[in-house]
């Protein structure tokens, strides 16, 4: 069964089709790069993917559930199975690397494990930067802060938007590792970004494909990349 399914999904802003006549069906496991202009909908399409959006027009189902019947439920049930790392990271600044990491847990009134959740921050190489504000860290920190909250309930599904857009290369690396590594676990990735070295390295280490937003619609791309 596809985690993420849409067909004939079209979206639009203030009664402007910026998403026309989308179908994909993501495969469990599978790894999706998503390309495509600025302002072409990456964004957008990722929106539509965790259920933040509903589509115009179309069937948008996730996790073989209609995303236009969910209840309130539902949708927080979605949020648990899908982590987003943000273009923007979307810390609460006030609080530490540490809580910001856990914060999908404390809203959602889990108990956080502080052995786990050191585990984790080891794995992304910030158990050292804990206790910082997230001011305080670098772009790569701040990109590995968003990733280790993205995947602290253990989600199926990581959709990354743009998650090495202001990252050197070394740590466009580091981070696209950690990204392959969750896909070897058994996750299914999606990435927004521009950057087609990125791309090029990762079908290097993962069996990638590459979906592009042009003219309003989603094209397969083909494997000259
Ligand atoms: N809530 C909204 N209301 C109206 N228009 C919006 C809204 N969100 C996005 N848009 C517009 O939709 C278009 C696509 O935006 P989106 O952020 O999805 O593109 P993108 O491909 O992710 O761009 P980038 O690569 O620059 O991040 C843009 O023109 C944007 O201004």
């Amino acid at each position: 069964m596809a985690v993420i399914k849409l067909q004939h999904v079209a979206m639009s802003y203030g009664g402007k089709e910026l998403l026309s006549d989308m179908s994909l069906s993501l495969a469990p496991g599978s790894f999706h790069f998503l390309t495509g202009p600025s302002g072409a909908g990456k964004t957008t399409f990722l929106k539509l993917c965790y259920a933040e959006l509903l589509p115009s027009t179309g069937q948008l189902t996730l996790f073989g559930k209609d995303a236009l019947g969910m209840t309130r439920d539902d949708i927080a049930g979605i949020r648990q199975r899908i982590g987003v790392v943000h273009q923007d990271c979307q810390f609460l600044e006030h609080l530490s690397v540490e809580e910001n990491v856990a914060l999908p847990m404390t809203v959602s009134r889990r108990p956080v494990n502080a052995g786990e959740l050191h585990e984790l921050l080891g794995w992304v190489g910030l158990k050292h930067r804990r206790e910082a504000l997230p001011a305080q860290l670098s772009g790569g920190e701040r990109q590995r802060a968003a990733l280790a909250r993205a995947i602290i309930m253990s989600p199926d599904v990581i959709l990354a938007d743009e998650p090495t857009g202001n990252l050197d290369w070394e740590m466009s690396l580091r981070l696209l590792s950690l990204l392959t590594e969750l896909n070897r676990m058994g996750k299914t990735v999606v990435i927004a970004t521009h950057d087609l070295n990125l791309i090029r390295q990762a079908k290097a280490q993962v069996s990638a494909r590459v979906l592009r937003i042009a003219n309003r619609r989603l094209q397969h791309a083909g494997a000259d990349l």
